[in-house]
């Protein structure tokens, strides 16, 4: 596999959405069919992920089962490797997924509390050792993240937004221990800044990866 595999991780609100928005349209100049911009849960060009992805994020369901919550982002992660990422890469492709399986880690093993080696090893089915180059990180407290939210984007909550400050805070704390893990993969861009400049120190960052 010749192509590039760089995710974006961060707590809800982080801005990824809003970052990905500015550095596409950047990287489109140079790169156009060669860029495929993914997501989790979900995928492009994926119509089974992406019916997963309805299931898991609906507020219709707000007493899911955790392991049953942890499975679907894996099945769906399955799907969107299998039939998005690996074709992708194989066309030498540079692919820029927002959240992968860190999200699982954070969220699922430290969130829920099922367990950080639990939800790895159930990981371990689904990705086979399939890990992003490089993992863009956007590092907002749960306190901001979680205002933004609520002040700005109150059309688009999904289940997990309304869940507890708590469980945000256990997610960021999976987060940093991710980081702590694998500092070569992460790389850390303060989120809390001004949009334009957490746009800018994202797109410096990639350059030196792309
Ligand atoms: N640096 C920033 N400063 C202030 N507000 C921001 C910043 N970045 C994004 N926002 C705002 O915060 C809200 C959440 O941003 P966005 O949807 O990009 O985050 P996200 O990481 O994709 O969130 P989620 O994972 O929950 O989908 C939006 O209303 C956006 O306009
Ligand atoms: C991949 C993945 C995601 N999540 C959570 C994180 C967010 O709360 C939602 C996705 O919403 P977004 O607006 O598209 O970021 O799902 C998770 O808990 N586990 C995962 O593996």
């Amino acid at each position: 596999m010749t192509g590039k595999f760089i995710s974006f991780e961060g707590p809800d609100g982080a801005g990824k959405t809003s970052v990905l928005r500015e550095i596409i349209q950047r990287l489109t100049v140079a790169y156009g069919d060669q860029l495929l911009v993914t997501r989790e849960p979900g995928g492009a060009h994926n119509p089974v992920a992406e019916a997963i992805r309805d299931v898991v994020l609906s507020p219709d369901y707000p007493a899911m089962d955790n392991k049953t919550e942890a499975l679907l982002y894996a099945a769906s992660r399955r799907e969107h490797i299998q039939q998005t990422i690996k074709p992708a890469l194989a066309q030498d492709k540079l692919v820029l997924s927002d959240r992968y399986v860190d999200s699982s880690i954070a969220y699922q093993g430290a969130g829920r509390e099922i367990g950080f080696e639990v939800v790895l090893t159930l990981n371990q089915f689904a990705i086979e050792d399939f890990w992003p180059d490089r993992t863009i990180f956007l590092d907002v407290r749960p306190e901001i993240g979680l205002q933004r939210i609520q002040e700005q984007r109150q059309d688009e909550i999904n289940r997990l937004d309304l869940d507890s400050l708590e469980f945000h805070q256990r997610v960021y704390a999976g987060y940093q221990k991710l980081i702590q893990i694998n500092p070569a993969r992460f790389i850390v861009i303060n989120g809390e800044q001004p949009l334009p400049q957490v746009v800018e120190d994202t797109w410096q960052a990639m350059k030196k990866e792309i």
